[in-house]
């Protein structure tokens, strides 16, 4: 019996995907262990999320720290102590430093609510709305010093409908999202995910639909 890869989880928010991530551990469907969900806020709900699935869970404060970099070593060292070997980030809402990101090379991913390179950063719903885009959706992706540039894993696109608000397209986004988070942990947890450059190869070559944009009707 292979040893589960360890998983720590940063969030800010409810943590809907940190329960889809919890939900697939338990179900045996990802062979991942969530050992820590850290949040910098304390009233963030995936805490909540993560006490009742009897995860260790750690609140640090970025307004407590000095600056950007004790705040990511601090964080660093929590998750090392939980012997994290991948870090997802899971509405995780700020930037990582390069003394996170020396500390997990290539460990580090993200789920962005948009098909990137389109739409990064914040208020994404809002920014494919105003800007007419007829298809969003949500994209995995490895984490590098850029704002949601990194080499892209996985993505998966939904359609734009004509009386679409900012809460009924990410309401549609999210559920690709709890698809799709899973599925890049449980090739990365494979050792089956090879960073080349910018792209991502899915070693044996996955579907082909499965490393571009997924078509839930055909990725089952
Ligand atoms: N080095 C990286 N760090 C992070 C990335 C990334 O791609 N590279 N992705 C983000 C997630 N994210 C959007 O997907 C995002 C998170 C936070 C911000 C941001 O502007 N944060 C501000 C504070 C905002 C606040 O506290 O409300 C900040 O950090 O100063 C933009 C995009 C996660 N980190
Ligand atoms: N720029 C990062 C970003 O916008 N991330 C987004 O925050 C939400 C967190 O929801 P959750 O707490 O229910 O998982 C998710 O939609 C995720 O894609």
């Amino acid at each position: 019996m292979l040893a589960k890869l360890r998983v720590g989880v940063l969030a800010s928010g409810r943590g809907s995907n940190l329960q889809s991530l919890i939900d697939q551990s338990l179900a045996g469907k990802i062979d991942a262990q969530i050992v820590l969900v850290a949040s910098n806020k304390a009233d963030a709900g995936a805490l909540d999320k993560a006490r009742e699935a009897g995860i260790a869970t750690r609140v640090l404060d970025h307004r407590n720290f000095g600056s950007r970099e004790e705040f990511d070593g601090a964080m660093v060292a929590a998750l090392r102590e939980a012997g994290v070997e991948l870090v997802l980030l899971a509405g995780f809402m700020r930037l990582l430093s390069p003394v996170f990101l020396d500390a997990f090379p290539q460990r580090i991913m993200n789920i962005h609510p948009a098909l990137l390179p389109a739409f990064p950063g914040l208020n994404v719903q809002r920014q494919a709305l105003e800007y007419g885009a007829r298809f969003s959706g949500c994209t995995v992706h490895f984490v590098d010093g850029g704002l949601d540039t990194g080499p892209i894993i996985i993505q998966a696109a939904v359609p734009i409908l004509e009386n679409d608000t900012e809460e009924s397209l990410a309401a549609r986004i999210l559920v690709e999202e709890h698809r799709i988070y899973p599925r890049a942990v449980q090739l990365f947890a494979e050792k089956r995910l090879r960073i080349e450059g910018r792209r991502v190869r899915i070693e044996p070559e996955a579907d082909p639909v499965e490393s571009a944009l997924v078509n839930p009707a055909l990725a089952e």
